[in-house]
């Protein structure tokens, strides 16, 4: 890529596309193209082919999809596997028809098997039984990588697929249902410090409510009051974590400096493997992480665990050996990084 190329960034409103965008305008690059959801809906195959014949974009960004945390994947389980894989088959097949330079899908690691070796490397992939939580989204995924994979070996695209860990970060999603553990959890500890505080105009704004009896039966289908947060699950499983910009950051070093082939396995004789993970190596449990949170946010009640709610996945840490073999290590550390977006929420 130089700094003219036509870059389109899929998801450039998204916690990860937002940084991608950033990252490449930090870097000079000025040939930028993006499209809200409302303004192409890339699951509509018409409308993401006519898109890629006007635009031509030389480089593809693919940070869209239906994303969410552990219950949301559990029970939208129909849309995550539908929107994803439309969403992928057209931007991916397109970038093709169009001639894209060279194209970046992003997955995610709920692509390994529930009990993978740990750290899990590249080639635990299709080992084993997915954990059944996020199955639909993970399986969408999968064909994601196998799609870019079987478009390089069949029409010789350059199509790289990375593999991220959990993410966080500016412009993450907040929503209390919806989002992942750690926007989650930042939001549920910072309203029941302003509950502890009896700071209810802050409360009713955060939540969009007029009474503070509504805000109390609203927050308490989550588990939180001014003496305490509800934590799903049991706390016990771990998990690892890694800041947006930080993503960003690996996600356009991977497009300036590599192609697929440096990143699959040259004596796997099926050629397997086209995909990276992205990730610290470290990981932490959801009690810790809770604590974490609770200690930079400077709550002072209890952390409630329900064990109603799914665990998912144990352990997940990545093998992160192949990127910084590459030449990638990331930045910035969980405790910062919980700082700097509880810092950013405030202001949100
Ligand atoms: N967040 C995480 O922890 C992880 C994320 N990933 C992967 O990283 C990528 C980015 O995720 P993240 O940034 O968190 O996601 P977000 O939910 O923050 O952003 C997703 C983006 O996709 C866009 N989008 C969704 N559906 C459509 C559609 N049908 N048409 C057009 N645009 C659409 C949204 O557009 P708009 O804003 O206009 O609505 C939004 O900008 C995804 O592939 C995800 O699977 C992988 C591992 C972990
Ligand atoms: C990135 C990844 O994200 C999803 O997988 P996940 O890692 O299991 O996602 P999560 O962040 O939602 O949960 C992590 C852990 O944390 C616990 N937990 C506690 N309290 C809250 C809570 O309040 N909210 C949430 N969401 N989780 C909570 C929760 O019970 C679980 O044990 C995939 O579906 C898939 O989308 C994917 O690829």
């Amino acid at each position: 890529m130089d700094t003219n190329s036509k870059i389109y960034i899929a998801g450039h409103r998204g916690l990860v596309g937002s940084a991608i965008l950033e990252n490449l305008k930090s870097k000079g690059y000025s040939n930028i193209v993006t499209r809200t959801h409302k303004e192409l809906d890339l699951s509509n195959q018409q409308a993401v082919a006519n898109f890629f014949e006007a635009e031509k974009p030389e480089y593809v960004f693919l940070a869209a999809a239906k994303v969410g945390g552990i219950v949301a994947n559990n029970v939208y389980r129909a849309d995550f596997i539908y929107e994803n894989l439309m969403i992928q088959n057209n931007v991916i097949h397109q970038s093709y028809v169009n001639k894209v330079k060279k194209l970046l899908f992003l997955g995610s690691t709920c692509i390994y098997p529930k009990n993978a070796p740990q750290p899990m490397l590249e080639n635990s992939l299709l080992t084993d039984t997915l954990e059944y939580t996020n199955e639909p989204y993970a399986i969408a995924k999968i064909a994601g990588i196998k799609m870019c994979e079987s478009y390089n070996l069949q029409y010789g695209t350059n199509f790289i697929s990375v593999m991220p860990t959990n993410l966080y970060g500016p412009n993450d999603n907040f929503d209390l249902e919806k989002s992942h553990v750690l926007p989650a959890l930042i939001r549920k500890i910072h309203l029941a410090k302003l509950m502890s505080e009896s700071r209810h105009d802050e409360v009713l704004k955060n939540l969009g409510v007029s009474s503070i009896e509504e805000a109390k039966a609203y927050l308490s289908q989550f588990g939180v009051s001014e003496n305490s947060v509800e934590i799903w699950g049991s706390g016990k499983p771990k998990r690892e974590f890694l800041w947006s910009e930080d993503m960003a950051d690996a996600c356009v070093f991977i497009m300036e400096n590599r192609s697929f082939t440096d990143t699959h396995n040259k004596d796997d004789k099926e050629i397997r493997n086209t995909h990276i993970n992205i990730g610290t190596g470290k990981d932490i449990s959801i009690k810790e992480l809770a604590e974490t949170i609770k200690q930079i946010i400077g709550f002072n009640g209890d952390l409630v665990f329900n064990v109603d709610k799914p665990d998912g996945t144990m352990r997940k840490l990545t093998d992160v050996s192949k990127l910084n073999g590459l030449g990638w290590k990331y930045k910035v550390d969980l405790e910062a990084g919980i700082k700097a977006v509880y810092k950013w929420y405030l202001k949100a």
